[in-house]
């Protein structure tokens, strides 16, 4: 599924087959220059975005490590040099051992008149400005010796930071902070834009992402899958086009929202509400009895019924387009029979939450390709049998497993949500810490009910509904700040962004 409000996401291995590529196409034979000029393209892209950011700087800290990143790093001091600008060059390695393009970086550097001091356990940066040329792509395993020392000190700095390419000791592929990491206020990526930018921990060490292909020819990617395709906001109004002035409520689908057990109501009527909210010609609520009159007072279009139990339910799920099933079920008889009924009944289905719980108790074995799944990396963890902390640590890994076992469409929640599907993984770039917060998952499921109830996949609800209500409380935030928002507070922003 490809859309023009997509961008493609690579893993590490991908971009240096990319830049292999790239420079075997134009290299003449027996030439080794091809690379260089590779590398004084990244160095040059990345200066340039230094200058956009900081115009006024007029000393820089550049900070090299062993590979081709202090290679980027050796041109940008060396373009600095000759721009006049006062450059503190600090090696973590001897230059002397820099291989191929690498050590012509540093010959521009020392050509520009800089002379590399080695880094030192005391060394204080005084740039105004701090370069991260430490690693990129090539990080392996726990970041060790010096580097972490470097590392720890360009954070402690109080200095701005740019990362060149990937800030040091972040995983490119997974996002995750290996050990420690450069928090940086600007990251410059080269060629292909890597996975790890967006996910795991990348919020917290990225800072402004700034992209440059350096006019790497389109077939240079041709038959690398990239691992997943970045979800623009343009998504919504792609798959949300102005209605018909004609239309009437059946054109727009029949939600039911399954779940609020005894005691647990609140879930269940988020959901609701929010599909009602979001479009759904019909909304249905079958949840327990005692949460019938907090329904109808808060949302009288939500048709809410008390069910004791499946025989209560069967009516509401042979009339619902599709289920949303979990917010609030519990995991006893209750909850335990209606899921099973809405496994037999052959709808569509949106599972979230206790129902996920359910799954891996009740029916380990099950997969199916009608339903969308929806795990934050705790429920993605007991699902895959394994800690949510491992699931975090390799969420690309974690989410296709996911997706291959049990089918369908399945989103990992969580900063950067991921979406995998039967035509691959999608990331949601959107979203901030105020959806650290109670019910946001049940708005979610709502959301996602709606969108299928209007036409939509699954998966391709599953792509235009996480970038709905990650954008949605980007809106909210931006009026009233990240900490305390509610997730009651988005259906109305997301209603505004669904419509255009
Ligand atoms: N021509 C091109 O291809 C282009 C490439 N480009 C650039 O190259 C970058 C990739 O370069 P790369 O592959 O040389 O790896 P890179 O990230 O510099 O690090 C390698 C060194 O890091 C070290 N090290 C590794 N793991 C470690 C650990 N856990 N803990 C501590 N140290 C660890 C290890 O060094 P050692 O320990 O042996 O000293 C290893 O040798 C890419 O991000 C982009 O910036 C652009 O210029 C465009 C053109
Ligand atoms: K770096």
């Amino acid at each position: 599924m490809s859309s023009h409000s997509c961008r493609s996401l690579y893993l590490a291995d991908q971009v240096r087959e990319i830049d292999r590529r790239v420079i075997a196409a134009s290299a003449e034979p027996g030439d080794d220059a091809a690379g260089f000029a590779l590398m004084r393209r990244a160095g040059q892209a990345a200066y340039a975005e230094l200058r956009r950011r900081w115009p006024e700087a007029r000393r820089l800290s550049v900070l090299c490590g062993s590979g081709n990143n202090a290679g980027d790093g050796y041109v940008i001091a060396a373009l600095a040099a000759c721009e006049g600008l006062s450059v503190q060059l600090l090696a973590v390695r001897e230059p002397e051992a820099l291989k191929g393009e690498a050590a012509r970086a540093h010959e521009m550097a020392v050509l520009a008149g800089l002379r590399a001091e080695p880094w030192q356990a005391d060394t204080s940066l005084d740039g105004e400005v701090v370069v991260d040329a430490l690693l990129g792509t090539g990080l392996g395993g726990e970041v060790r010796e010096p580097y972490a020392g470097v590392i720890e000190a360009i954070n402690a700095s109080g200095r701005a930071v740019m990362a060149v390419d990937i800030p040091s000791g972040l995983a490119a592929d997974s996002g995750a902070v290996l050990g420690c990491a450069v928090r940086a206020d600007l990251t410059v990526t080269f060629i292909a834009d890597k996975l790890g930018l967006h996910t795991g921990q990348a919020a917290d060490q990225v800072g402004e992402l700034a992209f440059r292909d350096l006019g790497v020819p389109a077939e240079a990617h041709e038959n690398l899958t990239p691992a997943a395709e970045y979800l623009g906001a343009g998504i919504v109004g792609e798959a949300l086009p102005p209605r018909a002035r004609g239309s009437h409520k059946g054109d727009f689908g029949h939600v039911l929202v399954v779940g609020g057990a005894p005691g647990f109501g609140g879930a269940a009527l988020l959901a609701s509400q929010t599909a009602a909210r979001l479009g759904a010609g019909k909304v249905s609520l079958a949840t327990a009895p005692e949460h019938v009159a907090a329904s109808l007072t808060r949302t009288p279009e939500v048709m809410a019924r008390g069910v004791r139990g499946v025989s209560d339910a069967r009516p509401l799920l042979d009339g619902a387009d599709v289920i949303v099933v979990g917010p609030g079920l519990g995991q006893g008889a209750w909850g335990q029979g209606l899921l099973q009924a809405a496994l037999e009944v052959g709808k569509p289905l949106v599972v979230d939450a206790d129902a996920l719980n359910l799954l891996v108790t009740c029916w380990p074995g099950t997969r199916r390709d009608d339903w969308l799944l929806t795990p934050h990396p705790g429920e993605a963890g007991r699902l895959l049998d394994c800690s949510g902390g491992e699931v975090q640590a390799d969420r690309l890994a974690a989410v296709k497993r996911l997706q291959a076992e049990r089918g369908g469409t399945v989103i990992l929640k969580g900063a950067g949500s991921l979406v995998a599907g039967p035509s691959g993984v999608g990331l949601c770039p959107f979203g901030n810490p105020g959806m650290a917060s109670g019910g946001m998952g049940d708005v979610l499921s709502g959301l996602l009910g709606a969108l299928v109830a209007q036409g939509l996949t699954l998966e391709s609800a599953g792509r235009v509904g996480v970038v709905l209500h990650a954008r949605a409380a980007d809106r909210a935030a931006a009026g009233q700040g990240e900490r305390g928002l509610l997730a009651g507070d988005l259906a109305s922003y997301a209603r505004i962004l669904a419509n255009g």
